[in-house]
């Protein structure tokens, strides 16, 4: 008698990968694109592609998605997908010779299920570990190897933590620079019932006018136009305050000095192919970053970015929430 044959083998499906998080699931979205799911209490919930290792849904208990992601979002390469986190890698927007915010957003990565530890932290059930290695394509339009691992996490109050950590694998001694953010698209009720807090009185490089250098004045950031500013230096806590919605967006960053602020406003989300007319009026883009200065490393060394995202309920129009608490806390 034959023996069976070994899962693989020709003709027969090759087993789904393992996950080492039970709180973690492979499955296959209707574009045919893979994606993991992370489930926490109740209807927490994130979502990250493969494809990109984008984060594209993020939902609190109560199963309220947090993050946007257009209804025109293009889920087939190369096409980068137009919403949730994009990761801008190994440049960010125009800061260089390659495509515009690198390559990292329109690659497949892979599970990596034994990567080097990172602090533990048993209270984290649902995790995934990506990876991402050049591909002799890549090495032609950026001659570096790397290996970039992207640890997602589901925290047990349904906080979202992205870490990235990139290491210089060249064999041949010569180090890399490279640019870098978590293009993070939240979704809001109303632009212009949105506030930032914790970038006044920055300075800033203006995407609009040629990348020229300001810094912001006055008190809060508020959107009544197209904005496209690169902050530099900025605070390691950042809120998003949507009066609406009565909720508030904390975004911590670690090992990323810049935090960039986009939203496309009318005319130029009629421009792009990948974004319903009216959706500028649901989105924010606050993307922690390292823009101005380069991160260089040498072979052997490492560099870890991490961004982590909690949404609070906000009294704030009611008066009872001190920002400056939200941002100290
Ligand atoms: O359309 P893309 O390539 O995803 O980029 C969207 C925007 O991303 C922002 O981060 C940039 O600051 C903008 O200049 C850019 O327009």
């Amino acid at each position: 008698m034959a023996a069976p044959a070994p899962a693989g083998a020709a003709g027969s499906p090759s087993p789904p990968p393992q996950l080492p998080s039970p709180f973690a699931e492979l499955v296959k979205s209707p574009s045919g694109l893979e994606k993991v799911v992370l489930r926490g209490s109740r209807n927490c919930c994130v979502e990250v592609y493969l494809y990109g290792g984008q984060v594209t849904s993020w939902k609190n208990d109560n199963g309220e998605e947090l993050l946007f992601l257009s209804t025109k979002a293009i889920f087939k390469p190369p096409k980068a997908i137009r919403g949730g986190i994009p990761i801008c890698f190994p440049q960010f927007g125009t800061h260089g010779n390659l495509e515009q915010h690198g390559f990292a957003r329109n690659r497949f990565w892979t599970i990596d299920n034994d990567p080097p530890p990172l602090p533990a932290n048993p209270a984290i059930k649902a995790y995934v570990d990506l990876i991402l290695r050049p591909s002799e394509e890549d090495l032609k339009i950026w001659p570096h190897s790397f290996e970039f691992r992207l640890r997602v996490a589901l925290g047990p109050s349904g906080d979202l933590s992205l870490t990235s950590r990139i290491r210089n694998t060249n064999n041949d001694g010569r180090p890399f620079s490279y640019t870098f953010a978590y293009h993070t698209y939240f979704s809001v009720s109303d632009i212009s019932e949105v506030r930032v807090e914790g970038l006044e009185t920055m300075d800033y490089l203006d995407n609009l006018k040629a990348k020229e250098r300001f810094t912001e004045q006055g008190d809060a950031i508020v959107f009544e136009s197209e904005v496209d500013k690169v902050y530099l230096a900025a605070p390691s806590k950042i809120a998003i305050i949507d009066h609406e919605k009565k909720k508030t967006f904390v975004v911590t960053k670690e090992g990323l000095p810049d935090a960039v602020v986009w939203n496309p406003w009318d005319k130029k989300a009629k421009a792009m192919q990948d974004f319903g007319d009216g959706e500028y009026k649901n989105m924010l883009c606050v993307e922690p970053a390292a823009v101005e200065k380069p991160i260089t490393l040498k072979p052997g060394e490492e560099w870890k970015g991490r961004l982590a995202l909690s949404a609070v309920p906000s009294s704030y129009c009611s008066g009872q929430l001190d920002p400056l608490k939200v941002l100290q806390g």
